[in-house]
């Protein structure tokens, strides 16, 4: 049983509604615009993945699919065996996401915003790992701080603190250094490394590709789409070539068919 698992995923986003114009004067409606295309991935338990593409590419859509945000429109996806269309619950507790946009509750604390969180998978008394997980990302004198007050860095630590509250064994991490100094970056990798090592999966995008290079054992590159490259970082260096990872993505995204020059 794989920690991910996405087989023959499509997206297809509903099409815009025509206006009234058009609807009067019996104009075809527009088609769905396709996010992803019939996508096939599988990342194993403790691996560090990354999935890395231009914007546009369908990496939330993949992310919110995962995480039962949004339905794909055919194909299906498993978190850690379950389902995550049937066996939600099991599949969404399986989880943890720390999504590209800052979002929060202006009305709590960050102790509070924890404990609502841990709430949700019906932890209670869990402040003990709540400290834990505050300590490790450098945010607990901050633990009393009314979110609105956070800065933009420190209101991403709560949100990684979020994903972490009931220790799910995948996390997925969506851009999380996405304007953040390099103090957190450094914090924020020591601690989800040791968090790979101790044996959670960790499934991250991110455009900053030296952080993918170092911190990724394997990447799957999306274009449009497609899954466009599929191997381990090394092997993507020596059969791609060029100087480093950033090299390789702009190689394989210049490319009108990337798989010729990875055969
Ligand atoms: N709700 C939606 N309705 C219609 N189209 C959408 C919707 N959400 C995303 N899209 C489109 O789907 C495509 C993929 O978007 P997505 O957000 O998954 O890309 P991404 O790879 O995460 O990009 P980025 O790196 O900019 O975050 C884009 O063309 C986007 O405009």
């Amino acid at each position: 049983m794989s920690a991910l698992s996405l087989e023959h995923i499509t997206k297809v986003y509903d099409p815009a509604p025509a206006s009234l114009l058009d609807r009067l004067r019996g104009r075809p409606a527009r088609p769905g615009f396709q996010a992803l295309n019939n996508v096939n991935l599988t990342v194993e338990h403790g691996e560090f993945f990354g999935l890395l593409g231009p914007n546009g590419a369908g990496k939330t859509t993949l992310i919110s699919i995962l995480a039962g945000l949004g339905r794909a429109t055919s194909g299906s996806a498993k978190v850690c065996g379950y389902d995550v269309v049937s066996q939600f619950r099991e599949s969404r507790r399986a989880l943890g996401v720390v999504p590209q946009e800052l979002v929060y509750d202006p009305f709590f604390t960050v102790r509070q915003t924890l404990r609502l969180q841990s709430g949700y998978f019906g932890l209670r008394k869990n402040d003990d790992w709540i400290d834990e997980i505050l300590f490790n990302l450098g945010l607990s004198d901050k633990a009393d701080a009314n979110m609105r007050a956070l800065s933009g860095g420190m209101k991403r630590r709560v949100l990684v603190a979020q994903a972490l509250v009931h220790r799910p064994p995948v996390i997925i991490l969506d851009e999380p250094t996405a304007g953040v100094d390099v103090d957190l970056r450094r914090t924020l990798w020591e601690f989800i490394s040791r968090l790979n090592k101790q044996g959670h999966t960790i499934l991250l995008t991110t455009h900053y590709l030296e952080e993918a290079e170092e911190l990724c054992g394997r990447i799957a590159m999306l274009k449009q789409g497609h899954i466009v490259a599929l191997d381990t970082t090394q092997a993507l260096l020596s059969r791609v070539g060029g100087t480093d990872l950033e090299d390789v993505f702009v190689r394989i995204m210049q490319n009108d068919n990337p798989l010729e020059i990875l055969a």
